[in-house]
């Protein structure tokens, strides 16, 4: 009966993953609030992966825990979904041959008592539970700009659409917290745009949003907060402003060329 809408709805603390030797999550607290959008940045390798494995029970951390809405997230993939934590990945995961709209049914099956599969071709009752899941999946097909392919095989989408169909699969489980793994991977600018659009629209619906990305300046343009990793640990949070003029940040990023990072020093009192 903790739940409330006082306090942070994902709190992170303390998250350490150990593969043997090697620490890819060292330590990392994340506390993001209701509507927030969080962006999660460093270099290749530095654990931001990893630490959303931890998140959604990919992985079972070494040490740490993780709350959501107060109480501790389970730990199984499908119950952390079930809980309210869903997410997209770095390398789209959708069915090929199902249509879109299926797609997002599939989505759906966490929140049906009766569950999708149970309920194809069976009594009036399931009929509706299937009836509930293909609107709330037209719904967001329409919500994510991509119900003229509803019909089409996924495999056919054009690739951005590919990426806004695992957003809407996402979203058919109505998660509290949406974690985005590198959501404008291989889009053109214009399709990047939209995709900003669309993680407003989501925030505006009332989601927390967790992104990572390398694009800088879809992150500095979309989070009001963010969190530099590297080498697992956290190295500075703050808003665009204060991580764009970080020298810790930038001196993290040599040899990782990206646009947009300033050289001048700043005079606001930036530490060591
Ligand atoms: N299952 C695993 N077993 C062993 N090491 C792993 C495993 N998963 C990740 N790692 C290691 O953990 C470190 C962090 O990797 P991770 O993929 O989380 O980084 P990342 O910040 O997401 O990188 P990128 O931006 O390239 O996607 C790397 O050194 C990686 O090789």
């Amino acid at each position: 009966m903790s739940a409330s809408n006082d306090g942070p709805i994902l709190d992170v603390r303390g998250v350490t993953m150990r593969f043997g030797g090697l620490t890819a999550v060292d330590g990392v607290d994340l506390s993001v609030g209701h509507g927030e959008i969080v962006g999660l940045i460093g270099p290749n390798g530095a654990g931001k992966t990893t630490f959303f494995n931890c998140l959604t029970g990919l992985y079972t951390p070494t040490e740490g825990e993780i709350l959501y809405k107060g109480k501790r997230l389970p730990k199984r993939p499908y119950d952390v979904t079930a809980a309210g934590v869903s997410r997209t990945f770095q390398n789209i995961r959708l069915f090929p041959n199902m249509t879109v709209l299926e797609n997002v049914m599939v989505g759906r099956h966490v929140r049906l008592k009766e569950g999708l599969f149970s309920a194809i071709g069976r009594g009036p009752r399931y009929r509706r539970t299937e009836a509930e899941a293909r609107d709330k999946a037209r719904e967001l097909l329409e919500f994510t700009g991509i119900a003229r392919h509803s019909e089409a095989l996924a495999r056919n989408l054009p690739y951005g659409d590919q990426r806004r169909l695992e957003i809407a699969r996402a979203l058919a489980s109505d998660p509290g917290v949406l974690l985005l793994d590198e959501p404008t991977a291989g889009m053109n600018p214009q399709e990047t745009r939209e995709t900003m659009e669309l993680v407003f629209a989501i925030r505006d619906r009332g989601l927390a949003v967790v992104v990572i990305e390398h694009d800088m300046r879809f992150i500095f343009n979309l989070c009001e907060r963010i969190i530099v990793l590297t080498q697992g640990r956290k190295l500075v949070e703050g808003n665009a402003e204060t991580v764009r003029a970080d020298e810790r940040v930038i001196a993290a990023y040599i040899g990782t060329p990206h646009e947009e990072t300033p050289v001048a020093s700043t005079e606001a009192g930036e530490g060591q």
